[in-house]
């Protein structure tokens, strides 16, 4: 098995703002607690994995940085009001001069296995970034670079054309758990049939969302 070499920035927004378009999927537990255990079951998946060695939070959400802590994540704050392409330049940079990867914190089904096969993917070939779509193809879940090579981040509104754009390649495995982010209710419902990580499976317990 290869040595853990990656790090893994990972940015998270305020509980307050984060997945607003997600509000009111769960009948009956805060919209918070259910962000939180997105991000929660995200850096818990990436800090499994066996090839990271070092999980990079960007946020400056006190009660997330806390559960990240305690998963083993280093926690870095947000540049002020700079937005989430800041927040993994910033993260990038702290994270040193080997390969880093930047990964949404809305994976709640993530599998350790998928990722460490997207980074294995990402370390083949030329040594140029690479990017991994999310399941409907128009998002990005996954931007890696390579050592000596800047992230240059384009998340947001039809980021994998931006990433392809700027240069990036796609990684093209089928990694259902990786490109499951979860934006709305139906995207919540399509996790819990991959599985969800134990925080949220812990507040879809005979809740709509909930495999069935
Ligand atoms: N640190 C940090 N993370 C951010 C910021 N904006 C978005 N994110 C995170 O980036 C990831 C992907 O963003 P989105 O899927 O658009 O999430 P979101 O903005 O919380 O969701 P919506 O309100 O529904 O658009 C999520 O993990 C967010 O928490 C930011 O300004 N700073
Ligand atoms: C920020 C992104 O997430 P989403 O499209 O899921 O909001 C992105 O895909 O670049």
């Amino acid at each position: 098995m290869s040595q853990p070499r990656w790090a893994v920035v990972v940015p998270a927004k305020r509980l307050t703002a984060a997945k607003s378009r997600l509000r009111g999927a769960l009948p009956g537990v805060p919209h918070e607690e259910l962000a939180l255990a997105l991000a929660a079951d995200t850096v818990r998946a990436v800090r499994a994995c066996p090839v990271v060695a070092d999980v990079l939070l960007v946020t400056d959400d006190a009660r997330i940085g806390a559960v990240a802590r305690d998963l083993g994540a280093r926690v870095l704050p947000d540049l002020p009001a700079a937005g989430l392409n800041a927040a993994f330049r910033h993260g990038a940079d702290a994270a040193g001069a080997g390969w880093v990867a930047g990964l949404t914190a809305d994976l709640p089904a993530l599998r350790p296995a998928d990722l460490a096969d997207a980074l294995h993917a990402a370390e083949e070939g030329p040594a140029v970034r690479r990017y991994v779509a999310d399941a409907p193809g128009d998002g990005t879940v996954l931007l890696t670079r390579p050592p000596g090579v800047a992230l240059r981040p384009h998340f947001g509104a039809r980021s994998a054309a931006a990433h392809a754009a700027s240069g990036a390649l796609p990684l093209t495995g089928v990694w259902p758990s990786l490109r499951r982010d979860v934006d709305t209710a139906a995207d919540l419902t399509a996790a819990a049939r991959l599985g969800l990580g134990p925080y949220t499976a812990a507040l879809t317990v005979d809740r709509a969302a909930a495999p069935g």
